[in-house]
C-alpha cells in the first residue's frame, strides 16, 4: 500500500499514516449544527473530508466514516453560554426544536448530495445519545475529573494534566485571557459543562441523576465517536476553529474517562472567508449552497473548494467561482472529446501508456502528500493537455490505450475527486450518439436535395446547422461534420 502522509494538528507535523487495524480506517468528523441551511464554509469542510474518505477507499482501505448531526447542546456562545442554537431557531420559526433539526438535516443532505458528497456511513444525532452522555458525566464524576454544582457537571481542567495539548494553550494563559464574565460556579474559567441543568424555559431537556438538564456540546462528539469507532480511533476531523475549545475538551473528557488516547490523527480544514473574515451562520456573511447553485453548477463549487488545499483558507468571490466554472468546463470538454474520439486502431500505444502511468502516479503522489488536491488537479490538467495532443489530427488512437486513459480519469477525477457527473460516460456517449445520428439524417437529406438541384433548401440545412455550431464539410469522401 502506498505511503500516505498527513498533517496531524496534535503533533504539528506531517506523519505517515499507520492505521490502528491494518486495512481499516475509522474516521469521525464534526457535523453541522442543524439550525439553518448549509453555506459554502460547510461545503469546504465536508467536500474536503469526502475526498479524504474517497482517497482512503481508493487506496484499498475499508473505511467507517461517522459524522454527527448536532441537534442539541450547541449554545450560541461556544463557551457554554446563551441559548441553544436549535432552540433559538425553533422560537424564531415557531416550530418544535425537532422540526427545525429535521428540516435542516434534510436540507443539509440534499445540498451534500448535489455537491456529490458521499453520505457518511453513520450520521448519529446528539439527541439520540443522551444516556451515553449522562454516563460520561457519571464516569468523570466517579473518577474525580468533574464536579457538580446545582445540577450542572463541570469538567475540572486542572485535574487533567494534558489539557491544552491539541491547541497549545496553557491553563494560566487561559485564566488571564477570559474576557467573559467569570462564572462563579466554575473552579477555573476553562472548566466546561459536560451536562447542564435546564434553566426555566429551556425547551430541550431530559431526566438525569442531577435533575432535568441537557448535554454540553463537546459530550456528543466524545461519546458518538467512540461508540461507533472504539477508543482510540484513527482520525478525528473538523474545522480549524473547532480546535479550541471543542476538540480540546473532547480529548480531555474522553481520555480522562477511559484512560486511553482518544484519536490518533487530528485533521483540520481551514476556513472559507469573505473579505478575509470567516464565513459563518452567526456572522451573517454567508452564501448558502442553495443560493450558490442558482449561479454555478454544483461541481464548479466542488472544483472551487478542491482547487485550494484543505488546510489553506479559501476566499470566496464571484470571480473565483466563475473561473472555477470555466476551469471545470475545460476539463469536462477534453474528457468529452476523449470519450467521443474515433478509435482508429486496435491494440495499444506504448509511449502514451507510459504517459498515462506517469500521470496516475503523479496524482497519487500529490494525494499522498497530505491530500494535496490543488497539486493533483494541476497534474490532471497536464494530463488532459497530453490527451489533446494525442487526439490532434494525424494521431493513431488505439483501442486499449484509449480505454486506459478514460479509466484513469474516471478513477482520479471521478472516483477520488468526485468531479465528473455520476452518469457522465453514459450521458456523453449517448448524447453524442444521438447527435451523430440526427446530423447524419440531415446530411443525407441535403445530398438528395443537391442531386435534385434544390440548392436553396440544401443551403438552408447547412446554414441552420451552422447557427447551432455544427459545421458541414464536403470532402472527397462525402460530407462530414464537426463542432465549430
Ligand atoms: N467558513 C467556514 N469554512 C470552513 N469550514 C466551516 C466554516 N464554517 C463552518 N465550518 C465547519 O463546518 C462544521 C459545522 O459547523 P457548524 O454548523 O457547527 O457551525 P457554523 O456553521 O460554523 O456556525 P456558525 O456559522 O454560526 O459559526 C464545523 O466543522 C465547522 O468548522
Ligand atoms: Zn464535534
Amino acid at each position: 500500500m502506498e505511503e500516505l502522509y498527513l498533517y496531524n494538528t496534535l503533533t504539528r507535523k506531517k506523519e505517515k499514516f499507520e492505521p490502528i487495524t491494518p486495512g481499516f480506517v475509522g474516521i469521525y468528523v464534526c457535523g453541522p449544527t442543524v439550525y439553518g441551511h448549509a453555506h459554502l464554509g460547510h461545503a469546504k469542510s465536508y467536500i474536503s473530508f469526502d475526498v479524504i474518505v474517497r482517497y482512503f477507499r481508493f487506496l484499498g482501505y475499508r473505511v467507517r466514516y461517522v459524522q454527527n448531526i448536532t441537534d442539541v447542546g450547541h449554545l450560541v456562545s461556544d463557551a457554554d453560554e446563551g441559548e441553544d442554537k436549535v432552540a433559538r431557531q425553533a422560537r424564531l420559526e415557531q416550530l418544535e426544536p425537532m422540526e427545525i433539526a429535521e428540516r435542516y438535516t434534510r436540507s443539509y443532505f440534499e445540498d451534500m448530495d448535489l455537491l456529490n458528497v458521499e453520505r457518511p456511513d453513520i450520521s448519529p444525532r446528539a439527541s439520540g445519545h443522551i444516556p451515553e452522555q449522562i454516563e460520561l458525566a457519571q464516569t468523570l464524576l466517579k473518577k474525580g475529573y468533574a464536579y457538580e454544582v446545582n445540577g450542572t457537571i463541570y469538567f475540572d481542567v486542572q485535574k487533567f494534566k494534558e489539557y491544552g495539548k491539541l491547541s497549545g494553550r496553557k491553563l494560566d494563559e487561559l485564566m488571564a485571557a477570559v474576557r467573559i464574565e467569570k462564572n462563579p460556579e466554575k473552579k477555573h474559567p476553562a472548566d466546561f459543562a459536560v451536562w447542564k441543568r435546564a434553566e426555566p424555559g429551556h425547551i430541550m431537556q431530559w431526566n438525569s441523576p442531577w435533575g432535568r438538564g441537557y448535554p454540553g456540546w463537546h459530550a456528543e462528539c466524545s461519546v458518538m465517536s467512540t461508540k461507533y469507532l472504539g477508543q482510540p480511533f484513527d482520525i478525528h476531523g473538523g474545522g480549524l476553529e473547532n480546535v479550541f475549545p471543542h476538540h480540546e475538551c473532547e480529548i480531555a473528557q474522553s481520555e480522562a474517562a477511559n484512560d486511553k488516547p482518544f484519536a490518533r490523527y487530528w485533521l483540520h480544514n481551514n476556513m472559507v472567508t469573505v473579505n478575509g473574515q470567516k464565513m459563518g451562520k452567526s456572522l451573517g456573511n454567508f452564501i448558502t449552497i442553495k443560493d450558490a447553485v442558482k449561479k454555478y453548477t454544483p461541481l464548479a463549487i466542488r472544483y472551487f473548494v478542491l482547487s485550494s488545499h484543505y488546510r489553506s483558507p479559501l476566499d470566496f468571490s464571484d470571480q473565483a467561482l466563475e473561473s472555477a466554472q470555466k476551469g471545470l468546463g475545460r476539463f469536462h470538454q477534453t474528457f468529452a472529446r476523449l470519450l467521443k474520439a474515433k478509435i482508429n486502431a486496435k491494440g495499444k500505444d506504448e509511449t502514451f501508456e507510459k504517459k498515462i502511468d506517469t500521470y496516475r502516479q503523479k496524482f497519487i503522489q500529490a494525494m499522498n502528500d497530505d491530500f494535496n488536491t490543488p497539486k493533483a488537479l494541476a497534474e490532471l490538467f497536464e494530463f488532459l493537455k497530453e490527451i489533446n495532443g494525442w487526439l490532434d489530427a494525424g494521431q493513431t488512437v488505439t483501442e486499449e490505450t484509449h480505454k486506459k486513459a478514460v479509466q484513469v480519469i474516471e478513477e482520479t477525477a471521478g472516483k477520488v475527486l468526485g468531479l465528473l457527473p455520476k452518469d457522465y460516460a453514459e450521458f456523453e456517449s449517448k448524447r453524442s450518439g444521438d447527435v451523430d445520428a440526427v446530423v447524419q439524417i440531415l446530411i443525407d437529406i441535403r445530398s438528395a436535395l443537391r442531386k435534385e438541384k434544390n440548392f436553396a433548401l440544401a443551403d438552408e440545412i447547412r446554414n441552420r446547422l451552422q447557427q447551432i455550431n455544427i459545421e458541414l464539410k464536403d470532402t472527397s469522401q462525402g460530407t462530414v461534420w464537426e463542432y465549430k
